[in-house]
């Protein structure tokens, strides 16, 4: 990747703007008052931050709901941490409150599914990866690929299978849970050897109940996973789309760390090449960000039913921080090394 032309930023003689001016001054106030995202590149951008930051200001506001709420503090069913849940459920304080409501059951349980529809339809469809709804293979989707297998290795990894039980699962043995059934020593001798690495799955389905260590909660990190990959992935398609600035930096060979709307095809340029749309390119970017947009939509929501009606403060924060470290390797990591921007590539870029 050449990186030989001046970024535009440096070349601009006149100073217009506040920032403008103190990016040609040294170590002053004003300098100091730079975003973060403004010297590293691993950094979110203001925008990136906000919107990212609606994750815990969700988690904390759907807890403070479940603490103040008329409908949980009158509520005929208790928070029983074992089962996780308002229990028994016919008391719950609202249909969300049930984990047999038909979000969790067909949207969340299946949540990686409806992630991996809305980002193929975005990858197929929008004409920023590759001519619309033509099996054509570019460099761009090709890596969103990558980024999708990145993550679902992660999701994989936490919630189904880590060369035996889940991480959360491991991890609720180790830090002192067991199915209570295993405590029972004629019915643990009946379930044989094929059981011994016991998950959480399999220790309800037999009855049991999995009590004593800490539950990450798989539904905070999957909804904010998938939600998170989905957004991260439309969001530069939103912001051309609506000529908005583009203020991601991503640091180059050389070690210098530049704009990515100066880099146009691997290369850092002066002026960034517009995009202009066809008609039907731009009914497909509607299409392709209107499917994703729902799912991100559906999941915010409940993520916060999740936070409400679901799980103590740490298990959603542990589940917060899961998906927040995978959204780093996915997202962030790329932009600051650039071997591994070679690979998995950046939306858009
Ligand atoms: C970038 C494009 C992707 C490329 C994929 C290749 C081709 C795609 C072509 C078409 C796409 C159409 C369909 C997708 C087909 C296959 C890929 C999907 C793979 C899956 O994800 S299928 C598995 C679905 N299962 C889930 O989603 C389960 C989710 N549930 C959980 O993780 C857990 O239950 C939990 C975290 C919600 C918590 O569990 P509990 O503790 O409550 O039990
Ligand atoms: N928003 C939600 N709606 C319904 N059930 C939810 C939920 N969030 C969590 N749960 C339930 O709470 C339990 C713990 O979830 P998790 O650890 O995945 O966050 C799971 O119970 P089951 O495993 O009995 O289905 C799950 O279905």
């Amino acid at each position: 990747m050449s990186n030989s032309t001046p970024n535009r930023r440096i070349t601009r003689s006149t100073p217009s703007t506040i920032k403008d001016l103190a990016d040609g001054l040294p170590d002053t106030p004003i300098k100091q008052m730079r975003h973060p995202s403004e010297t590293s590149p691993f950094l979110p951008t203001k925008l990136e931050t906000l919107l990212l930051a609606i994750y815990p200001v969700t988690l904390v506001l759907g807890s403070l709901f479940s603490l103040l709420a008329y409908s949980t503090r009158s509520a005929t069913s208790k928070y029983n941490p074992i089962h996780q849940s308002y229990y028994p459920a016919a008391g719950a304080p609202s249909y969300f409150a049930t984990k047999k409501n038909i979000f969790n059951v067909y949207f969340v349980k299946k949540g990686w599914f409806w992630t991996t529809l809305a980002l193929a339809a975005f990858v197929v469809t929008h004409p920023s990866l590759g001519p619309s709804l033509r099996p054509t293979v570019t460099r761009r989707r090709v890596q969103a690929v990558a980024r999708w297998g990145v993550a679902t290795t992660v999701w994989m990894l936490v919630t189904q299978w880590c060369f035996g039980p889940a991480l959360v699962d491991r991890n609720f043995k180790l830090t002192g849970g067991a199915c209570e059934i295993m405590e029972d020593p004629i019915k643990r001798a009946e379930m044989g050897r094929k059981q011994e690495f016991f998950t959480a799955q399999a220790c309800k389905a037999s009855g049991g109940l999995w009590k004593g260590g800490h539950d990450i909660s798989g539904h905070v990190f999957l909804l904010i996973l998938g939600s998170a990959l989905l957004g991260m992935e439309i969001l530069p398609a939103i912001l051309r789309a609506r000529g908005l600035n583009e203020e991601r930096r991503v640091r180059v060979g050389s070690g210098k760390v530049v704009k990515t709307r100066s880099i146009v095809d691997g290369t850092v340029k002066d002026t960034p090449v517009p995009v202009v749309l066809t008609e039907t390119e731009e009914e497909y970017t509607k299409l392709g960000i209107k499917v994703a947009v729902g799912v991100v939509g559906l999941s915010w929501w409940m993520l916060f039913m999740t936070a409400a009606f679901f799980h103590t403060w740490f298990e959603k924060f542990t589940g917060f921080l899961v998906a927040f470290t995978a959204i780093f390797l996915v997202y962030f990591l790329p932009r600051g090394v650039p071997e591994v921007r070679a690979v998995l590539g950046m939306p858009g870029l």
